[in-house]
């Protein structure tokens, strides 16, 4: 059954005397629990579909929907994680996961139980009442999953949360975020440019087309490695295999046509 849907959702950023058109026709469902990677250029619109789905801006025509039921804003269900990690220096890491939960008064002593059981889970139950200049860039990673899981959202985007990080740590987190999402059945979108790591933590890629932003082509990543942990994935040879043809796939589509900012005045130019 499907859980998140997006119905011919376009959206057009309007500015003075112009506009742009980000995305067109994006229509797709995702099922509970699935993990998708949204793959692209830059600029083909991964980021302004996050934002749609998170409520951060509302789509210019189609709908959204979330087990069923057309939503104005998903933002209360949502968990979102990016490249940075946002926490608060000032805070303990225990402090910067419980914020969330204070902020929206679902705090309780099971709450702070649950919060000290993630960080043990990530790792860092020796660090929880340390502060965030004190942890490296994967540990502050790690810390700010947890706190994007402590309200227990019912999906996750992460919008290129490794990217920042040695290519060490980010193998090591993906293998960690791949485990603890794997354990608590969420739902998630990733949007990521590296097509390895599409490969490794994902159930479907679509790969995307920009000026204006729509989905090209959606790849099944082969059952035997769903299963498997990303680092066993990127040894498996149907991961070269599916590795080629994405990249074939974005290969094509490198001559993508000059970003198309359209003059409302002048719209035939
Ligand atoms: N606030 C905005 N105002 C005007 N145009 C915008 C705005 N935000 C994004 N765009 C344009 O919309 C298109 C899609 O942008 P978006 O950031 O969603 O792409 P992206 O695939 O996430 O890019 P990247 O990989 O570089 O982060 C681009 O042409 C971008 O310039």
């Amino acid at each position: 059954m499907s859980f998140l849907t997006l119905d011919h959702v376009s959206h057009y950023y309007f500015s003075k005397n112009n506009y742009t058109k980000a995305l067109d026709d994006i229509s797709f469902s995702i099922q509970k629990g699935e993990f998708i990677a949204l793959l692209g250029p830059s600029g083909c619109g991964k980021s302004t579909i996050l934002s749609i789905i998170a409520g951060i801006i509302k789509q210019t025509e189609g709908k959204v929907s979330l087990q069923k039921k057309e939503v104005e804003t998903t933002a209360s269900e949502i968990g979102y994680m990016l490249q940075q990690d946002y926490l608060f220096p000032w805070k303990t890491i225990v402090d910067n996961v419980l914020l969330g939960p204070k902020i929206t008064h679902t705090h309780s002593k099971n709450t702070e139980q649950k919060a000290l059981k993630l960080l043990k889970e990530v790792g860092l139950a020796e660090v929880a009442n340390a502060y965030p200049s004190s942890l490296s860039g994967g540990m502050r990673q790690r810390a700010a999953l947890v706190r994007t899981l402590i309200n227990d959202p019912k999906i996750l985007l992460l919008d290129e949360p490794f990217s920042a990080l040695d290519y060490q740590t980010k193998l090591k987190l993906e293998e960690l975020v791949s485990k603890l999402l794997k354990a608590y059945h969420k739902t998630t979108i990733l949007v990521t440019h590296d097509i390895g790591e599409a490969i490794a933590m994902s159930d479907r890629i679509f790969v995307m087309d920009a000026n204006p932003g729509t989905i090209s082509k959606v790849f099944e990543v082969p059952i035997e490695l769903r299963n498997e942990p990303p680092l066993l994935v990127r040894r498996h040879p149907k991961y070269q295999i599916l590795f080629d043809k994405v990249w074939e796939e974005l290969d094509q589509r490198e001559n993508v046509q000059t970003k198309k900012v359209v003059s409302i005045n002048n719209e035939g130019d």
